[in-house]
């Protein structure tokens, strides 16, 4: 394996922005206990570079500098945080193209994604920026004599933020924005696959004049660092996008400092086709929701269900449309998937695969032979999908669909609903009554009606059921980092009550 590093850092128009170090109270940080941790571009395996595993003490000690400069950042005007984040937004979007390079290295989704996803991460924090300016209390009708009763909206406090490895940008920006517009410090966890994007975050943050103590990148064992992180009690929230194994662990491990908890965990989205969609155009959206991110992505549309009078065909269209994907190197021409993020992510998916032919279901696609590495995973189509196999029950986050085809429409309502999560669902149909049908009756917290793309910065998103808890992004999504104060001004002498 070759060190990357040095070809990287020439690869970048501003070599600052590849750090491998912690970033904690406006310092670059090594560990100081020595370990460290490699990380790996998934599609060649080559080392990019290493990162510091920080010790325990390191933690608390970002934990004592987000407290310290908690006091000065909450008390700045709404307008003077607003200033600042949108000077990192124009920082963020001056780099756009080095951001997206680090991404695709570490990722290694195709450069034109990465460079969509620095636009889409640069987003929140101009929405956030503004709506710090709108986080309005109530005036209360009295009904205490002389008293003039409202709300005010304050910072909870230090906000902890674990983020995954498959949109190692945007994951953090839609919580931090929020998180910062509110007047809160922030504590970000990034995954350790995809540390670098949240560094260079950080050295944009303290040019855009984001003060020390204020956005902090800590480093370490994930499980070390997150239960650290859980039992401070000077942090009052955690906000976690990630497995829902891993979100159910934290949900434990804050039960004793009772903390905020906002969860963005995952979902296993079906994909609704109406009879009366058109086959081709059905499953072309079905492509563009299905294998973005080579499939790693929370919002894939894993099991698709397709009204039978036109499966058939809907399932040649896509096959034909998925036989023309190209799988390959991020950063080489014209790729439609890269590779996934490691070999246990392929070796999950070929067993998922297995299963559901092992029970029945038919292959299409999927030849193996042909993945240009070890990490990548050719897209596979499996069709007579049935609820018994795992490709149904579990999230693949790989390019593996499954689709069946069903008769009715409570029918699919049921296939829908038949799964523990509930982010996110499509449906395919220009039918008002059906789309109204399945809308209220989907157990999930978005539901996109004939369009793959429904994410952006004005709304809310999030699921139910195991998918998570509380929403980000949209007018609620500084919700979730602003406490409600209710005041009673008692004895007011003449006030009128009302
Ligand atoms: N709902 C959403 O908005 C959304 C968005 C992106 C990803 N996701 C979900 O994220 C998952 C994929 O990401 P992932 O593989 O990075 O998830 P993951 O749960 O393995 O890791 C997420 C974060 O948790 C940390 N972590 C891992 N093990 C831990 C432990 N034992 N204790 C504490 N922290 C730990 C990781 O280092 C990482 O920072 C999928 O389930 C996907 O659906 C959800
Ligand atoms: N695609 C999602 C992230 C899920 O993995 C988003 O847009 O937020």
């Amino acid at each position: 394996m070759t060190t990357l590093s040095t070809t990287l850092a020439k690869r970048l128009e501003d070599s600052r922005l590849f750090r491998q170090y912690a970033y904690v109270n406006g310092k670059w940080t090594h560990g100081e206990g020595g370990r460290e941790e490699a990380v790996y571009d998934p599609a060649t395996n080559d080392t990019i570079g290493h990162i510091p595993l920080l010790e325990a003490a390191q933690i608390t000690a970002a934990v004592d500098a987000a407290d310290a400069a908690f006091v000065q950042w909450r008390a700045l005007r709404a307008d003077e945080r607003c200033e600042r984040l949108l000077a990192w937004y124009d920082l963020i979007q001056a780099n756009r193209e080095d951001l997206a390079t680090i991404m695709t290295l570490e990722q290694g989704k195709p450069l034109p994604d990465a460079r969509g996803e620095v636009e889409y991460g640069a987003s929140f924090v101009r929405w956030f920026a503004e709506e710090g300016k709108r986080t309005y209390g109530e005036t209360i009708p009295s009904h205490i004599p002389n008293a003039s009763l409202g709300t005010i909206k304050e910072p909870v406090g230090i906000v902890a933020m674990i983020t995954p490895w498959n949109f190692p940008l945007a994951m953090i920006t839609r919580k931090a924005a929020a998180a910062l517009a509110a007047g809160c410090p922030v504590i970000v966890k990034p995954a350790n696959e995809t540390p670098f994007s949240a560094l260079a975050l950080a050295e944009l943050a303290e040019r855009a004049g984001i003060p020390a103590g204020i956005f902090n990148v800590v480093l370490g064992d994930p499980a070390e660092v997150s239960k650290i992180l859980c039992a401070e009690s000077r942090i009052r929230a955690l906000s976690f996008t990630g497995s829902t194994r891993v979100g159910r662990l934290l949900i434990e491990q804050s039960a004793h400092t009772v903390k905020r908890l906002s969860l963005e965990l995952g979902g296993n989205a079906p994909f609704i086709v109406g009879p009366d969609m058109d086959p081709k155009q059905a499953a072309y959206a079905a492509i563009d929701a299905k294998f973005q991110t080579a499939g790693q992505d929370c919002l894939a549309a894993n099991r698709i269900l397709v009204h039978e009078s036109i499966h058939d065909e809907f399932v040649e269209q896509f096959s034909q449309r998925m036989a023309a994907l190209t799988v390959g190197n991020g950063l080489h021409g014209e790729i439609d998937l890269g590779p996934l993020i490691h070999r246990q992510a392929v070796e999950k998916a070929a067993a998922i695969v297995d299963d559901a032919v092992s029970k029945g279901a038919t292959m299409i696609g999927g030849d193996q032979s042909k993945a240009p590495g070890e990490n990548f995973f050719m897209p596979v189509l499996l069709t007579g999908v049935t609820a018994k196999m795992k490709v149904w029950r579990e999230e693949n986050f790989a390019p593996v669909a499954g689709i069946t085809a069903y008769s009715t429409d409570d029918e699919v309502i049921e296939m829908a609903n038949d799964t523990e999560y509930g982010l996110a669902a499509y449906v395919y149909t220009h039918d008002i009554r059906r789309i109204w049908k399945l809308m209220r009756a989907l157990e999930y917290g978005m539901v996109s009606v004939n369009s793959v793309k429904m994410t952006g910065p004005p709304v809310p998103f999030g699921g139910v059921k195991q998918s998570g808890l509380g929403r980000e992004g949209g007018a609620t999504g500084i919700d979730e980092y602003l406490e409600t104060k209710y005041y009673c001004l008692g004895a007011l002498g003449s006030a009128s009550g009302s």
